[in-house]
């Protein structure tokens, strides 16, 4: 039984990385009165003995390979297991896909940031690990925050690191709020992680993210912490803002930031999304081009059979291309400065 490991290390990934799709529950509780209870490989959730007013979830390895996120998480976890930090509030830890740690890779058979919101069941349905996954992670932050009283103080924020490098070399994915504002403290939540680029995106999605603020009210964000490299290759240096405002948000009975002004940030909308419907799909740039790089009126973007995609406004910028991607899903974001200000 990893328990007593547990107790001692704290090293859940290890744990988790040996069992790679399931894994027995188990609880004890901390000398400081918290609560530890595994739900299964990768989910983790602390419940401290004082009163609590806010329930958080932090997310990473839902893409295998984006290793700072996962770090970061398991040092998070370690400490407080060792009691170097005492939690304040009730938290969800979760590595979203253990086994495509273990290969280094995205995924094993399919993205498990597209099967959210139920479309793990969806067509030909729970055919695959990782549709089974998302299933039972779905299960898990529900429980979690449905388990307590209503209006309590609910967020996620789902851990990642892009494929390419980025021009704003942190950002994250605010999503579709249904026409619901934006709202001032989660900008000024991002900020104080070093995170001061944002795109807010226009319609649903089947990610982790999209899930947790769409069916759960959430203040959930998809979280770019930089590009993705192996374990050991990550300058940790350049993560001490996301640590210590995670650890404060965990911490802290109340978390104070400072106040919003709009010129620290940069805002962006998304403008279009491209899939790639044909096997013959291709960029009209290399794989060094950067996210954010606009492109001029006209400029060919992406060719997807004999389709041809070219920018439609000046300074159309990419995000987030993969000509790799299965057939029918997202190859290409594309993003321009934020029009509406319709933040609260
Ligand atoms: O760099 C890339 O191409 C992908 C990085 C990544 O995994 N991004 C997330 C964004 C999710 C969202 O849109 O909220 C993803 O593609 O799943
Ligand atoms: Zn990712």
């Amino acid at each position: 039984m990893y328990i007593e490991t547990l107790k001692k290390t704290g090293d859940f990934l290890s744990i988790s990385r040996k069992n790679e799709w399931s894994l027995n529950p188990c609880s004890f509780e901390l000398s400081n009165g918290t609560l530890v209870e595994v739900l299964d490989t990768g989910v983790i959730q602390f419940t401290p003995k004082t009163a609590t007013q806010k329930d958080i979830v932090l997310s990473s390895a839902v893409h295998g390979n984006e290793t700072a996120p996962i770090e970061i998480c398991d040092e998070l976890i370690q400490n407080i297991i060792t009691q170097k930090i005492t939690l304040k509030q009730r938290a969800l830890f979760i590595f979203g896909n253990p086994a495509s740690i273990n290969i280094g890779k995205r995924f094993v058979t399919e993205n498990l940031n597209r099967l959210f919101s139920g479309e793990h069941s969806k067509g030909e349905g729970l055919v695959n690990l990782e549709r089974k996954h998302a299933k039972k992670l779905e299960q898990y932050v529900t429980q979690f925050f449905t388990s307590q009283e209503t209006g309590r103080y609910r967020c996620h924020y789902d851990l990642h690191t892009a494929i390419r490098g980025s021009k704003n070399e942190k950002f994250a994915v605010y999503p579709y709020l249904n026409g619901k504002p934006w709202k001032k403290h989660q900008l000024n939540f991002l900020l104080a992680c070093g995170v001061n680029t944002v795109l807010m995106m226009k319609s649903a999605a089947t990610t982790f993210s999209y899930f947790a603020s769409n069916e759960l009210g959430a203040d959930a964000f998809t979280i770019e912490l930089g590009q993705v490299r192996p374990f050991g290759e990550n300058n940790m240096a350049s993560f001490d803002k996301v640590k210590n405002t995670l650890t404060a948000l965990l911490t802290l009975e109340e978390l104070v930031l400072p106040e919003y002004k709009s010129e620290n940030f940069e805002l962006f909308e998304v403008y279009r999304a491209i899939n790639r419907t044909k096997e013959d799909f291709s960029f009209s740039f290399s794989d060094d081009v950067e996210n954010f790089t606009g492109f001029e009126k006209g400029a060919l973007m992406a060719t997807d059979g004999d389709k041809h995609y070219v920018a439609e406004v000046d300074g159309e910028a990419i995000i987030f291309p993969n000509a790799q991607v299965a057939l029918g899903q997202r190859a290409l974001l594309t993003v321009i400065p934020l029009l509406s200000k319709n933040i609260v």
